[in-house]
C-alpha cells in the first residue's frame, strides 16, 4: 500500500511533467522561427555570388545551381515551419487540454491527498500518544523495578540492601555530628511452629501483621527492614542514650504480645531482640548487624521473647557455637556422643513400661554436653540426619540388649526431628534398623513434635500409617505448645499424647494448666489415645496426676536420664513411688 508521502511525490511528479510538456512546444516555435531567418540569410548569400568575378563565373554557376537547390530548400523549409506552426498550433491545443486535465487531476489528487494527509496526521497523533504512553509506562516499570530492587514483596518493608545503605550513611552522619544510632535485631520466637503446622499462606500473614505493628512503633525517620525469614532489623538513626533503644525494644515487644487474628485464629507470637549501639559495638554496617544479631541469640537463649544488648564477650560465645560445628562433625567418627535413658512409669501399677532415649556429647574439653547445646546446631548444619541414624541404632541395639539380658521388654522413645522425618530414606531407615538389630518394631515409639506432624498434612498421613503399618509406635511430644488439628490427630494412627513439661510443671501452683492437663487427658481418652505427663517431679503432680487417671508419668520423680547400666538395674528393681498425704 502506498503511503500518503509516496502519494504526494506522484502528484508533485504529474505537475512537473505538465510544466515540461507546455516548455516543449515553446521551444518548437523557437526552432520554426530560427528556420525562416536562416532561409533568407541563405538568399542574400546568393545576391551576393552574382556580383562577384568572372573568376569565380564556374562557381557562380555552381553556386546558382546551389543557390536554386537552397531556394527549394527555403521552400520546402517555409512548408515545413506552416506544417510546424499547425503542430504547434495543435500542440498548444493538446496542452490546454493537459492542464485542464492535469488540473483536475491535481483536484482530485489532492482531495484524496488531503484525505490521505489527514488520516496520516491521525496516524502520527495516535502513534506519538503511543509513543507517550510508553514511555510513561517504561518510567513507572523503572520505578517498580527500583522498588522491587529495594523492598521486601512481602511486607512491603525495605530490604537487606536498603537498609545497608541507610545505615551507612546514618554511621556517617553519626561521626560527623558524634552521635549514637542503634541497630536492632529482630527474630520471631518459634514462627517455624506456626508455619509447619498452620502452612505458609498463615505465615505470611503474620509476618505482613507482624510488621505493621513494628512500623507503628518506629519513627517515621526510623527505617524498619525485613531480612529474610522471620528476621527484621530495625534502625534508630539517631538516639541520644542506649536506653532509648530499649523503649523502642519494649514498645515492640508490647505491640507483639497482642494476638494476630489471621484466619480464625488468634496466633500469638513472641521476638527475641538484640541491640548493638554505634560507636560501641561497630563502626561500620556490618558489624553492627552482626552484634545485634549476636545479641538476638542471647535474647533466644535467655528465654525468647525479650531484649539483650549486645556484649563484648557475647562475640567469645558465637566463636564457641562455631567451633562446636566444627568438632561436631568429628565427634561421630570419634564415638564421643551416648544415650542416656529415663524411665516412662504406669502411673497406676508403678512399673516400668517404656524408657526414653536421650543424647549427650561426652565432649573431649567441655565434658558432658545436654542437647541444648548442640542439637539444634546439628540441626542448622544438616548433622542430625547421620546424628538421627546413630541414635535411632543404638536405641534399638539396646533395647534389643536389655531383651537379650533377661529384662522385661519395654518400649524405647526416639525423638525425631522433623529434617529426619522428612528425609527421603526415613521409612526404609528405620525398617533396615529395626532388621539389623532383630528389634520387634512395637518395641520402637517415635516422638515428633505438633509442628512436624501437621506440617503438609497428607505426606505426614501416609508416612505415619506406613510407620504404624510396620508396627512402630507414635507419639506426639511436647502436646500443648504447638498447634494441633483435632481432626487430623483422630485421622494420624497416634498412639500416645505427652503433655508438655510446662503445663505439669505448675500443675499445683497455676489452676489454669491444671484445667489444661485435666482436657488434655479426657480428650485423648475419649480420641483412645495414651497419654503421659512429662516433667513429673513432686509427689504432689503425680496425685494430681492419678487422681486425673492419666495413663503414664515420666519425669524426674520417677528417675533422671541415666545411662543404660543405670537404667537396666532400675529396670530390675522397679521405682518405689510415694504419695504424699
Ligand atoms: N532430635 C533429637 N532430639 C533430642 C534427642 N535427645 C534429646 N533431644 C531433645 O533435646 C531436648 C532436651 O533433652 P534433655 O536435655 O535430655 O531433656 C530431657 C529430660 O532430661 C528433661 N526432663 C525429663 N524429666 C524432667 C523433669 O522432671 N524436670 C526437668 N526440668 N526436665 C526433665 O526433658 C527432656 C525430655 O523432653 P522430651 O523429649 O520432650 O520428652 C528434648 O526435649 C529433645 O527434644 C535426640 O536423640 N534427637
Amino acid at each position: 500500500m502506498a503511503t500518503a508521502r509516496e502519494d504526494a511525490a506522484d502528484l508533485r511528479d504529474d505537475a512537473a511533467h505538465l510544466r515540461e510538456g507546455k516548455v516543449t512546444s515553446r521551444e518548437d516555435a523557437a526552432h520554426l522561427r530560427e528556420g525562416n531567418a536562416t532561409s533568407r540569410e541563405d538568399a542574400a548569400h546568393l545576391r551576393e555570388g552574382n556580383a562577384t568575378s568572372r573568376e569565380d563565373a564556374a562557381h557562380l554557376r555552381e553556386g546558382s545551381a546551389t543557390s536554386r537547390e537552397d531556394a527549394a530548400h527555403l521552400r520546402e523549409g517555409n512548408v515545413t515551419s506552416r506544417e510546424d506552426a499547425a503542430h504547434l498550433r495543435e500542440g498548444n491545443a493538446s496542452s490546454r487540454e493537459q492542464e485542464i486535465r492535469a488540473a483536475a487531476t491535481i483536484r482530485t489528487a489532492s482531495d484524496e491527498h488531503m484525505t490521505k494527509l489527514q488520516q496520516a496526521n491521525a496516524h502520527l497523533v495516535i502513534a506519538t500518544i503511543e509513543a507517550h504512553k510508553l514511555t510513561e509506562q517504561v518510567e513507572t516499570a523503572k520505578v517498580q523495578l527500583d522498588h522491587l530492587a529495594h523492598h521486601d514483596v512481602l511486607t512491603g518493608l525495605p530490604n537487606r540492601m536498603l537498609l545497608q545503605d541507610r545505615l551507612s550513611q546514618s554511621i556517617e552522619l553519626a561521626r560527623r555530628h558524634g552521635g549514637q544510632l542503634a541497630v536492632m535485631f529482630m527474630d520471631l520466637d518459634r514462627f517455624k511452629n506456626i508455619n509447619d503446622s498452620l502452612g505458609h499462606a498463615v505465615g505470611d500473614q503474620l509476618l505482613q501483621s507482624v510488621a505493621q505493628r513494628v512500623v507503628g512503633c518506629v519513627r517515621h525517620s526510623d527505617t524498619i527492614s525485613r531480612q529474610g525469614g522471620d528476621e527484621f532489623v530495625l534502625l534508630l538513626s539517631s538516639i541520644e542514650h542506649a536506653e532509648d533503644a530499649a523503649l523502642s525494644a519494649q514498645k515492640i515487644l508490647a505491640a507483639l504480645a497482642l494476638p494476630h487474628r489471621i484466619d480464625r485464629h488468634d496466633l500469638h507470637i513472641g521476638v527475641s531482640i538484640g541491640i548493638s549501639i554505634y560507636p560501641d559495638d561497630g563502626q561500620d554496617a556490618e558489624t553492627l548487624i552482626k552484634s545485634a544479631d549476636t545479641a538476638m541469640y542471647y535474647a533466644k537463649e535467655n528465654g525468647r521473647n525479650i531484649y539483650k544488648f549486645f556484649e563484648q564477650d557475647m562475640n567469645a560465645r558465637a566463636v564457641q557455637r562455631q567451633s562446636i560445628e566444627a568438632s561436631l562433625r568429628r565427634a561421630l567418627e570419634r564415638q564421643e556422643f551416648v544415650l542416656h535413658y529415663q524411665p516412662k512409669i504406669n502411673l497406676q501399677s508403678g512399673t516400668i513400661v517404656g524408657v526414653e532415649a536421650l543424647i549427650r556429647w561426652q565432649h573431649p574439653e567441655r565434658g558432658l554436653l545436654a542437647p541444648a547445646q548442640f542439637v539444634s546446631i546439628a540441626e542448622d548444619c544438616g548433622l542430625i540426619l547421620p546424628l538421627g541414624r546413630w541414635v535411632l541404632r543404638e536405641a534399638c541395639l539396646q533395647a534389643r540388649a536389655w531383651q537379650l539380658a533377661g529384662l522385661a521388654p519395654i518400649t524405647v522413645a526416639v525423638n525425631t526431628s522433623a529434617l529426619e522425618f522428612r528425609a527421603k530414606d526415613f521409612l526404609e531407615n528405620v525398617r533396615a534398623t529395626l532388621a539389623a538389630t532383630c528389634l520387634e518394631p512395637r518395641y520402637l515409639e517415635l516422638e515428633l513434635t505438633e509442628s512436624v506432624l501437621m506440617r503438609d498434612a497428607q505426606s505426614t498421613d501416609s508416612m505415619l500409617h506406613a510407620l504404624a503399618d510396620m508396627g512402630v509406635k507414635l507419639a506426639v511430644d511436647d502436646f500443648g505448645t504447638g498447634y494441633s488439628s483435632l481432626s487430623y490427630l483422630r485421622q494420624f494412627p497416634i498412639d500416645t499424647l505427652k503433655i508438655d513439661q510446662s503445663f505439669v510443671t505448675q500443675i499445683s501452683s497455676n489452676p489454669d494448666d491444671a484445667t489444661i492437663v485435666s482436657a488434655v487427658i479426657s480428650m485423648g481418652k475419649s480420641l483412645k489415645k495414651r497419654v503421659i505427663a512429662e516433667g513429673v517431679e513432686t509427689p504432689e503432680q503425680y496425685a494430681f496426676l492419678l487422681a486425673q487417671h492419666c495413663d503414664e508419668g515420666q519425669g524426674d520423680y520417677f528417675g533422671r536420664p541415666m545411662v543404660a547400666e543405670a537404667f537396666a538395674t532400675l529396670l530390675q528393681t522397679g521405682v518405689s513411688l510415694t504419695l504424699s498425704d
